[in-house]
């Protein structure tokens, strides 16, 4: 056991390794200093030399992500390759699926790198969706939501309506009022939904289990919503990645 843990520090320190968040919208990847993020046929990362190793984070079909791992071969031949799994971790952390290779990686990776024992914590990825999970101090996983993320909100509500459109532009401008115009209506309801069903869900958690330290905000619109949960939050820039050290030293 202890050799098997002086290799795996071994490991961590001394072999080069890429890290892939494959996400439903965008691909993001960290290699020492250099990270980037893109569509999944950008080339970016397959630029990187001397990578040994690469951990995938993959919500993607099966299919895209041995294509994923392909590109890695192709790009640095002889590579590593591993794959987190979701298992309990020896801090404590139990996943609450009782089938729990259906649980999202992504979310379990959040969890893994949020957590700290003794703390209970919510972790919320505003991606592609918006998924809230809720880990108690013990570190039992107690589950999540999954809604749909702002754009596809956006999508769903001009494919299903003909006179109901409104574009990405102005998200960014975009406040919690009533809208005046279609755009604003529909843009301000898709943030409102977002702060809403976080601030619903940390209620209905707090109030049967106690508070909930820190929320742990990640994923590509976790900027603008951490100004509006009035709560402290911490902002990561891809706890996804973060998690990838930590399941897989
Ligand atoms: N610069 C950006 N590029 C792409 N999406 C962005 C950007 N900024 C914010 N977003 C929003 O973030 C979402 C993608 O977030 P991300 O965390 O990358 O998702 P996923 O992990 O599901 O691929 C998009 O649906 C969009 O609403
Ligand atoms: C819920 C998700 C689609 C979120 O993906 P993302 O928005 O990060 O691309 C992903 O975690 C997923 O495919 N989960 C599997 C189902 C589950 O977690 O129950």
């Amino acid at each position: 056991m202890a050799a098997n843990r002086r290799f795996v520090q071994e490991k961590s320190v001394s072999v080069p390794t890429l890290d892939c968040d494959l996400g439903n919208s965008r691909v993001k990847w960290r290699f020492g200093r250099h990270s980037g993020a893109g569509q999944f046929d950008d080339k970016d990362c397959f630029r990187q030399i001397g990578v040994a190793r690469v951990r995938i984070a993959s919500v993607l079909s099966a299919d895209r992500t041995h294509l994923w791992a392909r590109r890695c071969e192709q790009a640095w031949p002889g590579v590593a390759i591993d794959y987190p799994k979701v298992l309990p971790l020896a801090n404590g952390l139990v996943p609450a699926y009782r089938q729990p290779e259906r649980l999202g990686i992504d979310r379990w990776l959040g969890i893994a790198a949020a957590f700290r024992p003794g703390e209970a914590c919510c972790v919320i990825s505003a991606g592609t969706a918006l998924t809230i999970d809720f880990v108690t101090r013990t570190g039992e996983h107690l589950g999540g939501y999954i809604a749909p993320g702002i754009e596809l909100g956006r999508k769903a509500l001009g494919e299903s309506t003909d006179r109901v459109r409104s574009t990405a532009k102005s998200l960014f401008e975009a406040q919690l009022g009533p809208g005046r115009d279609t755009q604003t209506c529909v843009e301000h309801a898709l943030r409102l939904g977002h702060v809403g069903l976080i601030k619903e869900a940390l209620y209905r958690y707090e109030s049967r289990h106690g508070p909930v330290g820190i929320v742990h905000l990640t994923g590509g619109n976790a900027p603008w919503l951490s100004g509006l949960l009035e709560r402290p939050t911490q902002l990561h820039e891809n706890l996804v990645l973060d998690g990838l050290t930590i399941v897989l030293p």
